[in-house]
């Protein structure tokens, strides 16, 4: 691994909990890591620790080969080799752009100073605005200037701290798209922190689900989204609701296989690897708003309790007879009231379960 993270332990007081608990995982070289959760899961903390703002308490860093920190030996930030960019631009006023991207690279001679900068404005497509002050730039105009100046060095590892939280979504969500295409033709490998799930799916080849200093799950977004590791990633990723379930076994055509009763109706026609997981008896069933297919000809009926339009889809919340909350996405022709009972099915590709902590009865 190129970035690699083994145990890694961080507490600013003795009096306090550890802001990040033995924390692992490894990045390759080129490749662009996440790091999401709530709010003081301890993400900041963990990105300024390897970049060598926070010194860890134990546990291990190493990059490219090299420990960074680790057996009582750390390297001093300046010695790291890090790039940085944080949500407030933190540009400087009185420079123009390309003096504030050659911020960081005076040692290098003019000529190649000048290129360099040249180069890594042509990368952020600020090339026309290398005259520009930033205030006469747009809030995503000086974010690219901050990633060019943090790209123009060349350094080992790029950290960005929830770079887009003071622009507005629509912005947000398109910077996040070309933020990935940049890292990747400048051959970056980057750490990300954001608390936003739309952006860490656009940003990241592998995520990591932060809560309370512990990483939950290292994966691509496919995994988390439907194999959660943890009740936590379950809950924080996606919309869908636990709902109390049993598996059983189910006999047909002499053949022997798992299913899973929900409030919806039976669930069958699983696959192989995820019935060997399925342990029989109680259990509760993630189901995500995209496991729940509108159909008026369905036999389970549920009401409209709340409703949320999203464009091409609506988000409804519905309430089942026996009292429990499913979620649906619901394409947005279908436009029915709140009070409204319409029918459902599961239509579920990925059966998620956990242990039971429903009450029994
Ligand atoms: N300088 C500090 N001194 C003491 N405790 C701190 C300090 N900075 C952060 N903490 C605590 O460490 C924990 C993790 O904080 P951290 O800022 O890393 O979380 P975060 O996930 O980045 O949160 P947010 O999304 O709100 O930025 C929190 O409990 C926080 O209160």
């Amino acid at each position: 691994m190129y970035l690699e993270l083994q145990n890694l332990s961080v507490r600013y007081r003795p009096s306090q909990p550890l802001a990040v608990e033995r924390v692992s995982f490894g990045l390759r070289a080129g490749e662009i890591g996440v790091l999401i959760g709530p709010s003081g899961c301890g993400k900041t903390t963990l990105l300024r620790a390897i970049a060598g703002l926070e010194a860890s308490h134990d546990g291990r860093i190493s990059l490219d080969g090299a420990t960074v920190s680790g057996d009582g030996h750390t390297l001093p930030p300046e010695q790291r080799r890090m790039g940085m960019v944080f949500q407030d631009y933190a540009l400087f006023p009185h420079m123009d752009v390309s003096k504030n991207v050659a911020f960081g690279i005076h040692s290098l001679p003019a000529a190649q100073r000048k290129a360099r900068v040249q180069e890594v404005l042509n990368l952020v497509g600020l090339e026309e605005h290398a005259s520009r002050y930033p205030h006469e730039l747009s809030g995503g105009q000086q974010q690219r200037v901050a990633l060019a100046r943090a790209l123009a060095p060349q350094p080992r590892l790029l950290l960005l701290d929830e770079p887009f939280s003071n622009l507005d979504v629509d912005l947000r969500e398109r910077l996040a798209q070309e933020l990935r295409s940049i890292l990747k033709a400048a051959g970056a490998t980057a750490l990300f922190v954001t608390h936003d799930q739309m952006e860490a799916f656009a940003i990241g080849d592998l995520i990591g689900v932060m809560h309370q200093g512990r990483l939950h799950q290292w994966a691509d977004a496919y995994t988390l989204y439907h194999r959660p590791a943890t009740r936590f990633v379950a809950d924080f990723i996606g919309h869908g609701v636990f709902t109390s379930a049993r598996v059983e076994l189910h006999e047909e055509h002499g053949i022997t296989h798992k299913h899973v009763v929900t409030p919806l109706g039976e669930l069958h026609g699983i696959h192989q690897h995820e019935q060997d997981r399925l342990s029989l008896g109680p259990c509760d069933i993630l189901l995500r708003a995209d496991d729940i297919v509108h159909d008026d000809t369905a036999e389970v009926q549920a009401r409209i309790v709340s409703k949320a339009f999203r464009g091409n889809e609506f988000l409804y919340t519905l309430e089942l007879r026996t009292g429990e909350l499913v979620m649906a996405h619901v394409p947005s022709h279908h436009d029915h009231r709140i009070g409204e009972w319409i029918g459902i099915r599961p239509e579920v590709d990925h059966v998620v379960t956990f242990a039971s902590e429903s009450p029994p009865g």
